[in-house]
């Protein structure tokens, strides 16, 4: 029997360097991880691919902002956004991965879920953004962004620039965990979960209803992963492993580690938050819920990586 994985894949990732952040750089990009993908599914995995979308829902909202300002368009709430990039990043990894699947003379296709997330409307994340959206500013542009802005939250990311913060609670449920599944065991590929899902909140009356959120792509894909009981949770990111000391002289790769070990180094404070923590409590979340395995790595390393010689592994 095959084994099944949800690869995540990093917004960030997906734009490659500020001078290159078009929608044909984008499509460049997805489609250099979808040759790996494709080389997993070689490999024997059934694929769920999941992605972020951090850089472009905030340029989605920005846009809209601007042409409200300017030209007094209506305004595009931020949950719609979620569900624009949805669409366009889904219907790029989809095209990409279909192609891949022609050029392989595989009998594959793949197919993008539009998916709902739902969350708390009293998780604490709506009274303090956490998650980074958007461009990364410089300080000087950041600031005056602030005082154009005084409601926005800008901080510097992980030492990459500014960049603006939105609400982002924790996902509860995958709303459409039961199609996907059924599309996998058809043999499809599957693309879901996108940007951590459309965050959604369920009514007394069994109704949901959207809220303004982005939810961060490696929960949902943890969540995912476990509510489907795939084998493998891989988040594919920038670095081709996860390293202690960071940066520094000092800086070390990890290649396989215990879940206990993974929480001591939290502890220790290793992991940068905004960028290196989310992934690693996602993959903690996972192998607590009874996940067997995950890996972080980059997208060019995905192949070897799923053969054990690179990427960082982590056991329960
Ligand atoms: N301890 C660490 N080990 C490896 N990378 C780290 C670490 N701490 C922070 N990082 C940074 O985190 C980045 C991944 O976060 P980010 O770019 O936000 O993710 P995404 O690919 O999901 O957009 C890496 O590319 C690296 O620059
Ligand atoms: N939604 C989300 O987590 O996106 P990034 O991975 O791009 O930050």
């Amino acid at each position: 029997m095959k084994k099944l994985a949800v690869v995540a894949i990093g917004g960030n990732s997906l734009i490659r360097d500020n001078d290159r952040q078009t929608v044909e750089d984008q499509y460049d990009a997805v489609c250099e991880t979808a040759k790996h993908i494709a080389g997993m599914i070689v490999q024997g995995y059934e694929v769920i691919i999941t992605h972020g979308n951090g850089p472009q829902v905030g340029f989605i909202l920005r846009r809209s902002e601007i042409a409200s300002e300017v030209a007094g368009m209506h305004h595009v709430p931020l949950v719609s956004c979620g569900a624009d990039t949805q669409g366009a990043i889904g219907y790029q990894i989809q095209q990409a991965m279909d192609n891949e699947f022609k050029n392989r003379g595989l009998a594959k296709s793949a197919v993008t879920v539009v998916t709902q997330v739902a969350v708390s409307p009293e998780d604490p994340a709506f009274q303090k953004p956490t998650k980074p959206i958007g461009s990364f500013y410089t300080q000087e542009q950041a600031q005056i962004l602030q005082e154009q802005h005084p409601d926005w939250t800008l901080v510097n990311d992980a030492g990459r620039g500014f960049r603006r913060l939105v609400a982002s609670p924790l996902p509860q449920e995958i709303l459409e965990k039961d199609v996907i599944k059924l599309l996998i065991r058809e043999g499809y590929c599957v693309i879901g979960a996108g940007g951590g899902g459309i965050p959604v909140v369920k009514q007394a009356n069994g109704s949901v209803k959207g809220i303004d959120a982005v939810i961060d792509k490696d929960f949902a894909s943890s969540l995912l992963a476990a509510e489907i009981s795939a084998d493998l949770l891989i988040i594919s990111t920038g670095v081709p492993k996860v390293y202690l000391n960071y940066g520094k002289e000092n800086e070390k790769a990890l290649d396989e580690i215990t879940l206990a070990e993974l929480r001591q180094y939290v502890e220790e404070d290793h992991f940068a938050p905004g960028s290196m923590l989310p992934k690693i409590l996602a993959v903690i979340s996972f192998l607590e819920k009874g996940g067997k395995k995950a890996i972080i790595t980059n997208p060019e390393s995905l192949e070897e990586a799923v053969a054990g010689r690179t990427g960082t592994h982590v056991y329960p």
